[in-house]
């Protein structure tokens, strides 16, 4: 047909969530509290108070989500595994809650999806940062016996790994902005946090080579493009200083084993020396991964602030729910870049959706500027295997609606809408849109 984009033979189309924003059964089979518990529970930190504790009661409604995937024609399902779930309390393991992700795993290959499991989406037990969180080194060696013990209990059946879902909301948005749990404010945190996460990584992908396990492992970065407001000096230094807290922070030490030296020298100017960097870390952050993961929703647009620094512009053209730039370019623009600075590795779009106002009108839910958004940006991502990018797959959040962090349930990204009040699934117009382009394994 005219105008028709197909994808690649194989080309894998699926959905996405996170343990947190779905499960619900917070206390259910011996799950221990999350910093996401804690933080939900403290006033005036998540929208209208909301918590994670029933979500969309996906950790007991799993077998008519899965149907719904399978009814919709997905391929692929990632989903997060909750660390309080398998390790509660330090030292004890929870067989119950691995047994839980055994059984999804099992529903999924039943129906014929394929599972991707993230093993870190942000639900940091709160044991561990009763000892200082991700800022204390230890949190590493914890990490790593957590996901040593995921690869015996799940690794025959789950083929795709994701490491750490966006170490920089892990870092700089929940340890210097504040606004994601645990809810610090301090620039060196937040920095041997970074280093943390990543060494923490770089370990697990260590541990999973040596586990003789036949799948792939990657990890999942959200990046984005920064465009300057103008071509004064001052802004384009401030889109470069905002590019490296951004993206380069993250993906030169994972594709070239070290900060970006000029960022290191702002860091260092405002927090101190690099002391938490021991010799042989990046070393072992650089280990060789199988594919990386992209979460990308918006463009930014930045200009100097007096002090030189990035300050966001708000965005001109048309915006999502959540204020949003719907700006599909920079999708070809960034996996363009990614190619041509960094990596021929595989990438895989982890994450890119839309929140819309949506609404249940006569037991329908029409969301066509979520369809637009969808469409533009496969769009794009086809523009960019065209030219040989290595693009494999597309995971569209969410499946569902579900709690949206410090938005609470006030924010719908879902492809299936959920009344929270009775847990009923409605399929909106976009899921019905995806099946079909699923099923030509394009769009027209
Ligand atoms: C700039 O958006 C970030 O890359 C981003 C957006 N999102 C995310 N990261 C997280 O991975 C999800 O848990 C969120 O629910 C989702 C929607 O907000």
């Amino acid at each position: 047909m005219n105008g028709e984009l197909r994808f690649p033979e194989g080309f894998l189309w699926g959905t996405a969530t996170a343990a947190y924003q779905v499960e619900g059964a917070a206390q259910e089979d011996g799950r221990g509290p999350s910093i996401w518990d804690t933080f939900a529970k403290t006033p005036g930190k998540v929208l209208n108070g909301d918590t994670g504790d029933v979500a969309c009661d996906h950790y007991h409604r799993y077998p008519e989500d899965v149907r719904l995937m399978k009814e919709l024609g997905m391929q692929a399902y990632r989903f997060s595994i909750a660390w309080p779930r398998i390790f509660p309390e330090k030292g004890r393991y929870n067989p119950k809650g691995t047994d839980f992700y055994k059984r999804l795993v099992d529903t999924l290959h039943q129906h014929g999806i394929l599972p991707v499991a993230t093993i870190y989406h942000w639900d940091l037990p709160q044991w561990i940062q009763d000892e200082g969180g991700w800022a204390n080194r230890r949190s590493v060696d914890y990490f790593v016996e957590y996901a040593n013990t995921l690869f015996r209990e799940l690794g025959d059946v789950v083929p795709l790994w994701i490491t750490h879902n966006e170490p920089w909301c892990v870092s700089f948005l929940s340890h210097w902005l504040g606004q994601h749990a645990p809810g610090h404010r301090d620039l060196r945190e937040a920095l041997q946090v970074a280093h943390h996460v990543l060494l923490s990584h770089g370990r697990t992908v260590q541990a999973y080579r040596e586990a003789g396990l036949s799948g792939r492992i990657g990890i999942t970065l959200n990046l984005t493009v920064v465009d300057a407001a103008s071509e004064d000096p001052a802004d384009l230094r401030a889109a470069q200083i905002s590019d490296g807290n951004a993206n380069r922070w993250f993906l030169d030490p994972i594709f070239r084993g070290s900060y970006p030296a000029d960022m290191v020298e702002i860091y260092t100017e405002q927090a101190g020396p690099f002391d938490f960097v021991h010799a042989d870390d990046l070393d072992i952050i650089r280990r060789p991964i199988d594919f990386l993961g992209v979460n990308y929703y918006t463009r930014s647009v930045v200009r100097a602030g007096e002090d030189g620094m990035p300050k966001p512009v708000p965005p001109a053209g048309p915006v999502t729910d959540m204020g949003w730039e719907v700006h599909p370019e920079s999708l070809y623009r960034l996996l363009t870049r990614l190619r041509r600075e960094y990596t021929g590795l595989p990438l895989y779009i982890t994450e890119n959706g839309a929140a819309y106002p949506d609404r249940v009108v006569d037991g329908r839910v029409d969301d066509p500027e979520r369809i637009a958004y969808l469409r533009d940006h496969f769009a794009a991502a086809h523009r960019f295997i065209q030219e040989g990018g290595n693009l494999q797959g597309y995971f569209v959040w969410s499946f569902m609606d579900n709690f949206e962090w410090a938005f609470g349930y006030s924010k719908r990204f879902g492809l299936v809408y959920v009344d929270y009040a009775t847990q009923t699934r409605i399929p909106k117009a976009s899921a019905l849109w995806y099946r079909d382009v699923i099923a030509a394994n394009g769009i027209r």
